[in-house]
């Protein structure tokens, strides 16, 4: 069954015309990188995704349910969002935010339990976080934040992730702990969505990827048959070279 689907989806991108209408599914256990250049429409159609802004036409469906028709509490405990925010937070501890994450479960009265907890603590243990669950969110690192964000989303445990650059910040050994981390969650079932600049990680850690096209058109299938130099070359205007490592496409700029 399809996690999550657009149905004849037209993002609105202010002052832009109509691309051609997107109609796509992803479906359990499945990781999709969306790939384009600067300012195509990847954060803007994670946030239609996410309900976040209104698409100009067409509907988008989670887990069957047109989103329209979903409580912001249901919808939370469908669909987690890892996006970039602004510096100046809440100034809630590491543990205290992973813990938000269980709020979509929680009567508006119930406070935390030890289980909820134990989830939030095991949560920041698997992004490598768990030293610091007392200290300041707002005095953290910017791949230290990203960290946090990852652990309050799987605190929440929902089965559709959305991710815009979830390396954004992160160095080499986290980028590939996190992709790790996602491919464990998609193993269990759950659906990962993520912006994505880099090919190599793309073509390493993904299934399928969509590519988003500045004409506004849009083509998506599996990562072997999508990544290939003169697709590539297409999308970001950029000559590369391509070889291949351990079974997967590695590109480099021509
Ligand atoms: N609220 C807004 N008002 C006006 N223009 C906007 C608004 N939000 C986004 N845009 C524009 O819409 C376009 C798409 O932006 P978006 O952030 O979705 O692109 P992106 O593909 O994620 O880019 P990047 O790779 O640079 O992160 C850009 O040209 C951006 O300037």
């Amino acid at each position: 069954m399809a996690m999550l689907e657009l149905r004849e989806l037209i993002v609105d991108i202010p002052g832009r015309t109509d691309g051609a209408p997107l109609s796509w599914s992803a479906a359990a256990g499945e990781v999709w990188g969306i790939l384009g250049p600067n300012g195509v429409g990847k954060t803007s159609l994670l946030h239609t995704l996410a309900g976040l802004r209104e698409p100009r036409r067409g509907e988008v469906r989670v887990g069957g349910t047109p989103l329209p028709q979903l409580s912001r509490r249901q919808l939370a405990r469908r669909l987690g969002l890892v996006f970039q925010e602004p510096q100046d937070g809440f100034p809630a501890t590491v543990l205290e935010t992973a813990l938000v994450g269980r709020h979509p479960w929680l009567a508006p009265w119930q406070m935390e339990s030890a289980a909820d907890l134990a989830r939030a603590r095991e949560a920041l243990y698997r992004v490598d976080m768990a030293h610091l669950e007392q200290r300041l969110v707002t005095t953290l690192s910017g791949g230290e934040r990203q960290r946090v964000r990852l652990a309050t989303v799987l605190t929440q445990d929902p089965g559709v992730w959305l991710l815009d650059e979830p390396t954004n910040h992160l160095d080499l050994h986290h980028q590939v702990a996190v992709m790790k981390l996602i491919r464990a969650l998609a193993g269990e079932g759950r659906t990962l969505v993520m912006s994505l600049h880099d090919l190599n990680l793309a073509a390493r850690w993904c299934d399928r990827v969509l590519l988003l096209f500045p004409d506004g058109q849009a083509c998506w299938g599996p990562v072997r048959e999508m990544l290939v130099p003169a697709a590539l070359e297409n999308l970001y205007g950029q000559s590369l070279r391509a070889t291949e490592l351990d079974g997967h496409p590695v590109f480099v700029p021509g």
